[in-house]
């Protein structure tokens, strides 16, 4: 009797190395490698700038997988059908998958798991994009926690990660029935980038997603940026961080292989980074495990507050508001520079989301949701687990949030922050030719000053569309209301 064929299914694990459920299903012989874009309204649509980033990472898959001698099989649809049939169709007996976090997806691969279970099908999971299962971090009392630095040091001590996993050698192909060859898609074919309008110029100039895109970006980061990370990561107008971000989203590249990758470089004397920019960088790597064991604990993490006393919260609704903000037209240089910085390239520097969001929440003093919703449609890295515990901290409603007291000031923070104003320059040039005194304050500039640098406030560049003074009293009348009920 032949062995039966064995079947990977493809999720946000899209590379070849250290991928533990396809190493252990192409260890059982001919394989059928399988994506599919899920379509089904259970769970939350990948936005806009997201779907870009897998068309091209599908791609780059789809190739590396065919250099290997196999195929990846496209299929559109939702998975809780389409994959007992396609096991059914190509007679598999093994199916391996890496696992995911969120309530939908957790609940989908559960129901999955027994139905083919039940049809004799043996079923393996693995964990391929974090460092430690959220439920393995537990405080002393056996609870999951709700600080970071506890987390951190409980997962510091418990040793180094283990050992990435080498790509497969080879992918034996299994044998695939006529017609569901004929039901397969190109990556075109799902027709997941814009055309009318093609809004994704910047994006394709700004990245190369897939598993070797990944790799160079680790290079670069261990080779030149690293060093002075651990302050330098606070400037947006230069390359100051590893921009991972999209590669971890879709797992192009693990944290597991970004770690072991690092303690490399660093013990070869090849990093110019210092033994604290490294320490720093783990600890961001951190900060995306922590908001994975917060969103498996509080599996409606994008939704409802993480502290229910902020459900009570008198949010503003301000459509021209958020509207100036998403569009980049709020009259504050920093916050304008950040969303428009989104919109171009599909991502924006850790400290420009900071002050973005914090001028949302309390200046605007607009729910959190509606910010994590637009970063949601724009943000290559959109991730559903760092996208609402980010949002939540900087509202104050989050786990081991900013207090509700910390209302960023966009103009000191511009000044703090990119004191050249050379960010401002490159995202809002209507403001490149201002005197850098008054680039993140440009309402402040005598007349003579805005002429000379080609400005009609209010026609080139908007007014302030709110008073600082204003906003910040207001959110802290609100935030205060909310901790006295
Ligand atoms: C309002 C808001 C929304 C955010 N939404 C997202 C999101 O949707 N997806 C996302 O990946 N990150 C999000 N972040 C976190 C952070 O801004 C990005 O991870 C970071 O800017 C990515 O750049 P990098 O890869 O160069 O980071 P580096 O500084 O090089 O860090 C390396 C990696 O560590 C992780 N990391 C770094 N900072 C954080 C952080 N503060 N929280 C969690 N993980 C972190 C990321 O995976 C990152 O790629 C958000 C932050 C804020 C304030």
């Amino acid at each position: 009797m032949t062995a039966r064929p064995a079947l990977f299914w493809f999720r946000d694990d899209l590379r070849l190395s250290d991928n533990p459920a396809l190493r252990a299903a192409s260890e059982h012989g001919p394989l059928t490698c399988v994506y599919i874009l899920d379509t089904s309204t259970e769970r939350r649509a990948l936005g806009g700038a997201a779907r870009w980033w897998l068309s091209r990472s599908l791609q780059a898959l789809s190739d590396a997988i065919a250099a290997k001698g196999g195929e990846l099989l496209i299929l559109r649809g939702d998975p809780a059908e389409l994959l007992p049939d396609v096991v059914e169709r190509t007679g598999s007996g093994y199916v391996a998958w890496n696992r995911r976090y969120d309530r939908a997806a957790i609940a989908l691969d559960k129901a999955l798991k027994a139905e083919l279970t039940e049809a004799g099908v043996a079923v393996e999971s693995f964990n391929a994009n974090l460092l430690n299962e959220p439920w393995q971090v537990k405080t002393k009392a056996d609870g999951p926690f709700k600080v970071f630095t506890p987390y951190w040091r409980a997962v510091r001590e418990s040793g180094e990660p283990s050992a990435p996993l080498p790509a497969p050698a080879r992918l034996s192909r299994a044998r695939l029935p006529a017609a569901l060859r004929e039901q397969t898609l190109t990556v075109a074919g799902l027709a997941l980038e814009p055309t009318t309008p093609d809004w994704a110029g910047g994006l394709r100039e700004a990245w190369t997603p897939g598993e070797d895109g990944a790799r160079d970006r680790l290079d670069t980061f261990l080779d030149e940026t690293i060093a002075g990370y651990r302050e330098a990561r606070d400037l947006p107008d230069r390359l100051s961080t590893s921009r991972l971000s999209p590669h971890l989203r879709f797992g192009e590249i693990s944290p597991r292989q970004i770690w072991h990758a690092t303690r490399a470089a660093e013990e070869a004397g090849r990093t110019p980074g210092s033994a604290s920019d490294v320490e720093k960088f783990f600890s961001e790597i951190g900060w995306r495990e922590f908001s994975y064991h917060l969103l498996f604990h509080n599996p409606e993490l994008a939704s409802v507050n993480y502290d229910r006393r902020f459900d009570a919260m008198s949010w503003e609704t301000d459509e021209a508001g958020l509207a100036a903000w998403q569009k980049g037209l709020t009259g504050y240089p920093i916050v304008d520079a950040g969303l428009r910085e989104l919109w171009q390239t599909g991502w924006m520097h850790n400290r420009v989301r900071m002050i973005t969001a914090s001028f949302l929440i309390k200046h605007l003093l607009t729910d959190w949701r509606a910010g994590e919703t637009w970063f949601w449609d724009t943000l290559v890295d959109a991730d559903p687990a760092n996208n609402p515990a980010s949002w939540q901290w900087v509202a104050g409603s989050g786990a081991d949030a900013a207090p509700y007291f910390r209302v960023f000031n966009p103009v000191t923070q511009g000044e703090k922050f990119d004191p050249k104003g050379a960010y401002v320059r490159r995202f809002v040039p209507e403001l490149a030719e201002l005197d850098d005194k008054f680039i993140h304050r440009p309402w402040d500039a005598p007349a003579g000053e805005l002429k000379k640098s080609g400005i009609l406030l209010g026609s080139d560049y908007p007014k302030p569309i709110i008073a600082l003074d204003f906003g910040r009293q207001r959110a802290l009348d609100a935030f205060a209301a909310l901790r006295s009920e």
